[in-house]
């Protein structure tokens, strides 16, 4: 999707830390003009302010796209200081938690709102977000929001509203459980006589490794982990250890994913 109609119109980041920041480096990068680009955050970073994006307090009114990235908790707040959404503006969140209703209910009924969950590695270009719209939203302002979040990755659509927590406890929050991995991986390693720097170049290296070959081979993450296996080894036997019913990393990963999602739901209520 070119960006032209968003560059005539203008579009409003409320928030610009780390996934704000990510978000308007994808823009800038895909062709969005920093002049039409208006970031609202009170502590705008020094990075920011070398984009040659407007940074203010006030916002244009009626821009194509209004995106809200600052903390749930903030979000209240940092609403009232707008002026009215009109309807052709879409509203595209991030927020964890934060129900399209809330958003509905601060903004106006007739506000056409998509809400989103992105990741981290969006700051890289490689990020997923899932997305889900109200009622009001068009068909044109949803693939505006595909492209807005597409400029940092990839992205899903949701049927349901309700899918969004999942979502947050798989990829939203995600990237957090792969970094600890690398952090136990390193660990485990200097535990079995590794000094420090050369366990954490090997778990790096191999988490980075093994993402890099899953993305490029058609062989599923199940074939990619027999390979790995033969009869008899050294994995297999780490396996026995990790595929344990109850102990292991399934089970593990279980109740990691439904603690976060269940965060998102206690934030939206
Ligand atoms: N960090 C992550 O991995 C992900 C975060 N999110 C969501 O993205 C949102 C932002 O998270 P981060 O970028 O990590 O937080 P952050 O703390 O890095 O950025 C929040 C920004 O909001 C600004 N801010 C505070 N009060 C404000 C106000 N009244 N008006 C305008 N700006 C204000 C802060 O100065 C800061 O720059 C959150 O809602 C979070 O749930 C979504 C997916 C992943
Ligand atoms: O931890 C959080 O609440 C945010 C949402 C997903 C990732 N970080």
């Amino acid at each position: 999707m070119e960006f032209s109609d968003l560059n005539r119109r203008g579009l409003v980041l409320l928030g610009c830390g780390k996934m704000g920041s990510a978000l308007l480096a994808g823009w800038l990068s895909k062709g969005v003009n920093p002049d039409a680009v208006t970031v609202i955050d009170p502590a705008p970073s020094d990075w920011v302010k070398a984009q040659g994006v407007r940074i203010g307090t006030s916002a244009p009114s009626n821009p194509a796209a209004l995106i809200l990235a600052v903390k749930p908790q903030m979000m209240a707040d940092a609403l009232v200081q707008l002026p009215p959404i009109e309807g052709e503006t879409l509203v595209l969140s991030i927020a964890a938690g934060t129900s399209i209703a809330t958003l509905e209910d601060i903004l106006g009924e007739g506000t056409a709102i998509v809400r989103s969950m992105p990741n981290t590695p969006a700051a890289v270009g490689k990020g997923i977000s899932a997305i889900v719209g109200n009622n009001t939203v068009t068909p044109e302002q949803v693939d505006l929001a595909e492209a807005l979040l597409g400029a940092v990755g990839d992205t899903v659509r949701l049927q349901t509203e309700a899918q969004i927590d999942a979502v947050t406890g798989v990829s939203g929050s995600g990237p957090a459980y792969v970094f600890h991995l690398i952090e136990a991986l390193a660990d485990a390693g200097t535990a079995q006589g590794l000094s420090a720097p050369v366990a954490m170049k090997l778990a790096k290296a191999t988490v980075i490794g093994a993402a890099a070959l899953a993305d490029n081979t058609d062989e599923t993450p199940t074939q990619l982990r027999e390979n790995v296996s033969s009869p008899g080894g050294t994995t297999l036997a780490a396996l026995k250890v990790l595929m344990d019913p109850e102990h292991g990393f399934p089970q593990l990963l279980k109740d990691a994913v439904k603690a976060a999602a269940n965060r998102g739901r206690e934030l939206g209520s």
